[in-house]
């Protein structure tokens, strides 16, 4: 495998502000248990366990201090030669919280991966292929995997068509030129500081339509490359992702049966 030579220069932004509404635990998804630690205890070890970066920045909900603590106890686990990890309390909005962590990342970083907490199963590889990508001279880089589903374009029904069904298909994507995109995202680090700057100013409408940092960077008009991505790196959204999640954990080969 060939090895990110950026190292030194390189912050890893860890959203894990989110409330977790979908899982439905009644708490931020970041400490909700999976094999009986929290989500994001397992986003950091994978994250150190990738060795990409000299930084760590998370993002928590604001007055979190459980959070915190799970933050510290890492810090202790990872003894004085790991990376530096530090906190900020994010913001209402995944954009808002990569905003903070962004403005926290230490001087002289020149490359930055943002990385979902919710992804805390992501293998090493998929850190490396991006880390190498950024290396290599990308501006921006994001893991992505082929769709396998057929997906449409809908529209809510009206007219004569009410009474059948709520909507109508109204075109059919082609599936061999979509992909679904994971994290970590990786990015120059100037070239993302711009996107979100733009972004800032959005208004609600604009701000919701946001789902990731490669948008905004396409949005500048900057060229983003996709590297593989892989089944493993699933964002625990919802019930049936958790029970995925623990499945990878504690099948017999535990989360090395995957995919390259
Ligand atoms: N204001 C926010 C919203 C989301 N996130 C982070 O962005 C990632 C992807 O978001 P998602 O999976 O949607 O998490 P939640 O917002 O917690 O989920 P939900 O929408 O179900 O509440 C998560 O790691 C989440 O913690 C964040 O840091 N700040
Ligand atoms: C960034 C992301 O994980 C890429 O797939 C995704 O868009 C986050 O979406 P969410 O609705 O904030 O979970």
């Amino acid at each position: 495998m060939t090895t990110p030579s950026n190292r030194e220069a390189t912050a890893v932004v860890v959203v894990a502000a989110g409330s977790g509404e979908r899982l439905g635990y009644g708490m931020p998804k970041a400490r909700v248990p999976l094999g009986g630690e929290a989500i994001l205890t397992h986003a950091l070890r994978g994250v150190a366990a990738a060795d990409v970066a000299r930084q760590i920045c998370v993002a928590l909900p604001a007055g979190d201090l459980e959070l915190r603590a799970i933050c510290e106890e890492f810090r202790q686990e990872l003894g004085t030669d790991g990376p530096l990890v530090t906190v900020v309390d994010g913001g209402p909005t995944r954009a808002d919280s990569v905003r903070a962590a962004l403005e926290a990342v230490l001087e002289g970083t020149n490359a930055v991966l943002v990385h979902d907490a919710a992804r805390a199963l992501t293998p090493d590889r998929v850190f490396h292929r991006v880390a190498v990508a950024l290396s290599s001279g990308a501006k921006a880089v994001i893991p992505a995997i082929p769709v396998v589903d057929t997906v449409k374009m809908v529209a809510e029904t009206d007219g004569d068509d009410a009474g059948i069904a709520p909507e109508i298909v109204t075109g059919t994507a082609p599936r061999e030129q979509l992909r679904a995109v994971q994290t970590p995202q990786g990015f120059d680090y100037e070239t993302l500081l711009r996107a979100h700057a733009a972004a800032a100013h959005f208004d609600d409408t604009q701000s919701a339509a946001i789902t990731d940092d490669a948008m905004l960077v396409e949005l500048l008009g900057v060229r983003v490359h996709a590297v593989r991505g892989a089944s493993q790196s699933l964002k625990i959204t919802t019930p049936l992702d958790l029970i995925i999640a623990e499945g990878l954990l504690e099948g017999p080969l535990g989360v090395r049966w995957v995919e390259g």
